[in-house]
């Protein structure tokens, strides 16, 4: 969708701020551009939308070499979001979301329907805030009008620079998992510059990394933090980057335990004689659609059996509600902060249609982390073999 192809910018003062910048974002991917401040994120942004032009290469937008399309127009089909939002202090809420549609002609009740529907998509409600101007609203909540004004005509791009660079940690992440949302809807192909590897990392399908005026590697956030491609990227990236890694590696299938399970019907006498057989302390409790309802402990189960005389006690009477459990293919780091949260030694994990397929353990979640760490090695083995065969043939 956007093709660099060894691309340069060099300033008339001599500045050379990028050079042989050669990568391409597929349609409904998210890039992220992170690096130290003046290597050159902001340049590569601005050059996709013509506001800054190329000095050597070629940007590819669809195909078509953006040299030759017009830049209004080029501009028209990129939504543009930057760290000072930009918005207009006179305007509304409602006309600065509206600029766009405006632009375009729309006429004015098709473009107030827009713009309170995309109000409302980035969580503004348009009754609250449509008629506010920016000074009223706070920093988070101009990101968001920043993010829904670049959205207001649909375009299948979106550059945002720095555009949650303004506002403190905590709303900070609060606008990411929003946007993340947002897009996993909207599939936009988005070029994001951050100078926080972080959120480089939590947003990106990939990432480039930047040294000085070029891209250090260009990869996937696990295997730009498992396997970084040099020692500056391993240095940038951090010396935790075992830890960021939890946060990019999802729950498969493979890593989880499988506990007995028992069903809320169950009689008690047959549970109980179940658990003991099995040796298990404990088992997940379902409900007829194999819906997880909680758990319960083997020793429950045996006590109350032995009281249980007339044998009509079942499972669902002594089972304990789930507190936490997470969907397959939440982050490991997810998994952990829930256990810590919960103080759980282990977590549920269901699928989409809510069925239960197993449990993540602490030991279990280590393997995890091995497993991704260990298929980069694996990797870069690989490649040390070829480049051996290649020179001794
Ligand atoms: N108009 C200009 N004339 C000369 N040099 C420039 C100009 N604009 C940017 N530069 C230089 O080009 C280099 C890259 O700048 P750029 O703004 O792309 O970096 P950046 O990675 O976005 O930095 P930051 O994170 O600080 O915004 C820097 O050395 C900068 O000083």
């Amino acid at each position: 969708m956007i093709r660099f192809e060894n691309v340069a910018k060099r300033y008339p003062d001599g500045t050379v701020a990028v050079e042989g910048l050669s990568f391409e974002v597929a349609e409904g991917e998210l890039v992220t551009l992170v690096g130290p401040s003046g290597c050159g994120k902001t340049t590569t942004m601005k050059m996709v939308n013509r506001l800054i032009e190329p000095t050597e290469g070629r940007i590819l937008v669809d195909g078509e070499d953006i040299a030759e399309a017009e830049p209004v127009e080029l501009r028209r089909r990129m939504g543009y979001v930057i760290q000072q939002t930009g918005l207009f202090p006179h305007r509304t809420v409602l006309d600065n979301t509206a600029t766009v549609p405006h632009l375009l002609g729309w006429p004015k009740a098709r473009r107030r329907e827009r713009a309170r529907e995309l109000l409302d998509l980035v969580g503004l409600d348009p009754d609250v805030f449509g008629d506010r101007y920016p000074e009223q609203l706070s920093g988070g909540q101009r990101q968001r009008v920043g993010v829904a004004r670049a959205l207001a005509a649909d375009p299948p791009v979106l550059l945002m620079d720095e555009p949650f660079g303004a506002v403190d940690p905590v709303v900070r992440e609060h606008l990411q998992n929003e946007f993340l949302r947002l897009q996993s809807r909207l599939h936009k192909t988005v070029l994001f510059v951050t100078h926080d590897i972080e959120e480089a990392v939590r947003l990106g399908d990939r990432i480039a990394v930047y040294g000085e005026g070029r891209i250090e590697q260009f990869d996937s956030p696990a295997t730009v933090l498992g396997a970084p491609a040099s020692g500056y990227v391993a240095d940038f990236v951090g010396a935790d980057r075992g830890l960021k890694r939890l946060s990019v590696t999802p729950i498969e299938t493979g890593d989880l335990e499988q506990p007995p399970t028992l069903h809320l019907t169950d009689r008690l006498d047959e549970a109980a004689a179940r658990m003991a057989t099995d040796g298990a302390r404990w088992a997940v409790v379902l409900d007829g659609a194999d819906v997880l309802h909680g758990w319960v402990s083997a020793a429950t189960l045996a006590e109350a059996a032995v009281r249980d005389a007339d044998g009509s006690g079942t499972v669902g009477d002594h089972a304990r509600r789930m507190e936490a459990w997470l969907p397959l293919g939440s982050s490991l780091k997810q998994a952990f902060s829930t256990m810590l949260q919960h103080d759980a030694g282990w977590i549920a994990v269901e699928d989409e249609a809510d069925r239960f397929v197993g449990v993540l353990t602490p030991a279990k979640l280590h393997e995890a982390l091995r497993r991704s760490v260990d298929a980069d090695a694996r990797a870069v083995a690989r490649q040390d073999v070829e480049l051996e065969t290649i020179e001794s043939s």
